[in-house]
């Protein structure tokens, strides 16, 4: 029988809290209502305080061990303290972020347990204690809902930025717990060498200038680039433009590229497809530009022009000269 507590694994980089769990968190106290508990389970160095990085989020309580050996602990070591930990508390439910570790982690877990965990979803709702996640499948082409009925905790990996963290109001309680920390001996982290890495993706800007099919001649994309510069954004491309040498995955938004919730984006020659919406419609204010008027975008556009993009684009750039 498992309790009412619905957890987020906390993810370190470097020394700091990996964005994707505040996220997390935001979404689970949305999810729990008043049935569940939301609790963040951190694994830390006994000198390390990445509790501060999550309290403002407000979740119920930050369940933190502490030991010296987690900083460089192998996937299969975290993978042991959070089963003894589950072991000990028996979870409803269970979120990681689907990053690299996320993804390690979590399958480790889900072996040792014996319970089914849902990789890469999109979005997370119950259905009275039942966590339904829905992902994309066979080849991204429909989006599955997937249960896990018979067995707890159910688990799953969601993919980073589909959430937006959000900070909220109330303290959360931060109580410290035991495990024994049993060494893999076969795997060790001699070293743990940063990686700098400098290069932005599509996810990072607060203001993108979205362009599609409809805006992809070099001379479109050029102006759009000095817009984007105007604006202090950057550009982000529907995947037929990914085709073009200029542009690669990093710059792509939707389902099978990047997720994405500027403050403000302009799209350009962009149909709407819901493989392109489901990256980007959840942005604070979207602004759409398309010579269709039945074009699907304007469906979740804040402001529609119905016309050409290069024209429009133009007549935006000159009201900076
Ligand atoms: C498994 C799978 C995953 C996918 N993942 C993604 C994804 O992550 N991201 C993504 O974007 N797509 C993805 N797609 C592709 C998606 O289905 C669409 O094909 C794609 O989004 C269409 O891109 P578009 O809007 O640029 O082009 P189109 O659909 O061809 O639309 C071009 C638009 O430009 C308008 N237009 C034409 N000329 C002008 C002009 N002069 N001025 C203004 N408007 C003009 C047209 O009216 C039209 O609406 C995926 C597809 C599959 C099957």
């Amino acid at each position: 029988m498992s309790k009412p507590e619905l957890w987020v694994i906390a993810e370190r980089r470097l020394d700091h809290i990996e964005p994707t769990t505040q996220q997390l968190i935001t979404k689970a106290k949305g999810l729990a209502g008043d049935h569940f508990k939301t609790v963040v389970i951190l694994l830390e160095a006994t000198n390390d305080h990445l509790e501060d990085e999550l309290k403002a989020y407000g979740p119920d309580e930050i369940r933190v061990v502490r030991d010296d050996r987690f900083p460089t602990a192998t996937d299969a070591e975290h993978a042991d303290a959070l089963e003894q930990l589950v072991t000990k508390y028996q979870p409803n439910s269970i979120l990681f972020g689907a990053t690299i570790t996320g993804r390690s982690i979590a399958p480790r877990l889900q072996a040792k347990l014996r319970t089914g965990l849902t990789a890469d979803c999109l979005d997370l709702r119950f259905d009275d204690d039942t966590l339904v996640a829905t992902k994309p499948s066979y080849g991204d082409n429909i989006m599955c809902e997937i249960i896990c009925p018979d067995h707890r905790p159910q688990m799953a990996t969601v993919r980073p930025n589909t959430f937006v963290a959000n900070t909220a109001e109330g303290a959360a309680t931060v109580t410290t717990d035991t495990i024994t920390f049993h060494p893999v001996d076969r795997l060790q982290v001699k070293a743990a060498t940063p990686v700098v890495n400098t290069a932005t993706t599509v996810g990072d800007a607060s203001r993108v200038v979205a362009l599609g099919r409809g805006a992809a001649s070099a001379a479109t994309i050029d102006t759009a680039t000095q817009l984007a510069e105007k604006f202090g954004g950057r550009i982000g491309v529907s995947r037929p433009l990914t085709d073009q040498e200029r542009f690669n995955h990093d710059d792509q938004i939707g389902q099978s590229g990047n997720t994405i919730h500027p403050e403000l984006i302009l799209t350009f020659g962009v149909s709407g497809a819901v493989q392109f919406l489901v990256g980007m419609q959840d942005s604070q204010t979207i602004v759409a530009v398309n010579s269709d008027k039945d074009a699907p975008i304007f469906d979740v556009a804040d402001y529609g022009y119905v016309g050409d993009a290069q024209a429009f684009m133009s007549a935006l750039l000159a009201q900076f000269v």
